[in-house]
């Protein structure tokens, strides 16, 4: 059973027993993975259950995390960052032989760089419900078989909970700073407002403080895709010969339309088509369509749709206020001194959402006002603009 390999491309062999082994995040329970146990650079910590919000109970949550520098004697250096949807705990690369040489954020995360890790100790858990070594639907259950559809709704606050529990056995007691963008952003301002003793510094990048009606439908659709692939089944597809890949290559297209911007897109692409007629001849693709199959079909191969199924409904729950009251009385309880910032062309969490976290937030590094970076990239620059994004951070880490 190979249920990461897309259906067109790359055969399994990339795909090492280790890391199949560390996404189905076997627990204690068959004692495959202990406390400690490594698989490339990564780390794994067994957490003990989580009580969730809905009130079910996770018996079981592992957390896979990465570090890179050195925890200072007084443990006031740590640097907590969490991933955004589809990331995972690889930010960076590490120095010498055997170290993957890159992360998804190795142009901010580094020796001499924005998070400088000469300076700090940073530490980036993969979520509660991910498929890259922590507890998810792919895990095993106590009854010794994948969750599947069995795996519980979790939600925002759920995921920091089980981020605050890797925090406590770390002897993490209180952090330097706090940083996320986008569904990491939603992380980030949920840990500064449960948890405001331990935040000294919060950055929200491109990240609402509500998912609202327009990202929930956005996000409806492609939960839609998946489960009408005939192979998702419900979610329980581990045991059969082909996954949803289908679904959730459709799924990833849609996304990554939210990703990027109207005017990337048109100027990178244009109308250029690929393919031996012409547009009105068939036989072929527009270009454009070719970049969205790659993206959906790459995807495939390091994701698992159960996964992406319970991430975005994690998305869907997000609201700092649900309990809290209105956004100022919630934001109220932040002491972090804090940086937020936006992206001019992000369609998915418009910097109107920034604006109102700024506005509700008692201390900001730019008074009441998010940073407004303007890039053509849309929601992804958050990943690519390193020379606009790096500065902002490191001039909160140096407030
Ligand atoms: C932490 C997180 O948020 S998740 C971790 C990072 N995110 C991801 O990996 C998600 C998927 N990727 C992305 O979102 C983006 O690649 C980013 C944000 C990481 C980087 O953006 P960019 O540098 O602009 O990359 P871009 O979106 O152009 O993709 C480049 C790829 O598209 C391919 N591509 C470009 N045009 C076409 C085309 N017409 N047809 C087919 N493929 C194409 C390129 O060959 C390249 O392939 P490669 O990935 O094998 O090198
Ligand atoms: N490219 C990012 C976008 C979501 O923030 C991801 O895939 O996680």
């Amino acid at each position: 059973m190979d249920w990461q390999t897309s259906e067109d491309t790359v055969p399994s062999a990339f795909i090492t027993e280790a890391n199949r082994r560390a996404l189905r995040g076997t627990p204690p329970v068959t004692g495959a993975w202990r406390e400690g146990d490594e698989a490339g650079d990564r780390l794994f910590a067994n957490l003990g259950p989580l009580e969730l919000e809905s009130g079910a109970r996770l018996p079981h949550v592992r957390l896979a995390y990465e570090t890179w520098g050195e925890l200072n004697a007084e443990a006031s250096n740590a640097v907590l960052v969490c991933h955004a949807l589809t990331g995972d705990s690889h930010l960076a690369g590490k120095p010498g032989p055997g170290h993957p040489t890159s992360g998804w954020w190795s142009g901010v995360v580094g020796p001499g760089l924005a998070i400088d890790t000469e300076r700090f100790f940073v530490i980036a858990p993969n979520m509660l419900g991910g498929c890259q070594g922590s507890t998810g639907p792919a895990s095993f259950s106590p009854e010794g078989a994948e969750w599947g559809s069995r795996f519980p709704y979790v939600t925002i606050r759920d995921q920091v909970g089980a981020q605050r529990l890797l925090a406590d056995r770390l002897g993490l007691e209180r952090f330097f700073a706090v940083v996320g963008g986008s569904m990491g952003g939603m992380h980030a301002i949920e840990w500064a407002v449960t948890h405001p003793e331990r935040v000294e510094r919060l950055a929200v990048l491109a990240a609402p403080a509500i998912s609202s009606a327009d990202q929930i439908a956005l996000n409806s659709v492609q939960l839609e895709a998946i489960r009408m692939d005939p192979a998702f089944r419900g979610g329980d597809y581990y045991d059969e010969a082909e996954g949803p890949y289908r679904g959730l290559a459709l799924a990833r297209r849609m996304a990554l339309l939210n990703y990027r911007s109207p005017d990337e897109l048109n100027e990178r692409f244009e109308r250029s088509w690929q393919g031996v007629l012409d547009p009105l001849g068939g036989g072929g693709r527009f270009a454009v369509e070719s970049y969205l199959d790659f993206h959906g079909n790459k995807f495939t191969r390091r994701f698992d749709a159960n996964s992406y199924v319970r991430l975005v409904e994690a998305m869907n729950s997000h609201d700092v206020t649900r309990g809290r009251g209105s956004l100022a009385e919630a934001l109220a309880a932040v002491t972090a001194r804090s940086l937020v910032l936006g992206i001019d062309t992000d369609r998915l969490f418009p910097v109107e959402q920034q604006q109102a976290i700024a506005a509700a937030l008692p201390s900001t590094i730019h008074g009441r006002e998010a940073v407004v970076v303007s890039s053509p990239f849309g929601h992804d620059a958050f990943l690519i603009e390193n020379d606009l994004v790096g500065p902002q951070l490191a001039a909160l880490l140096a407030s």
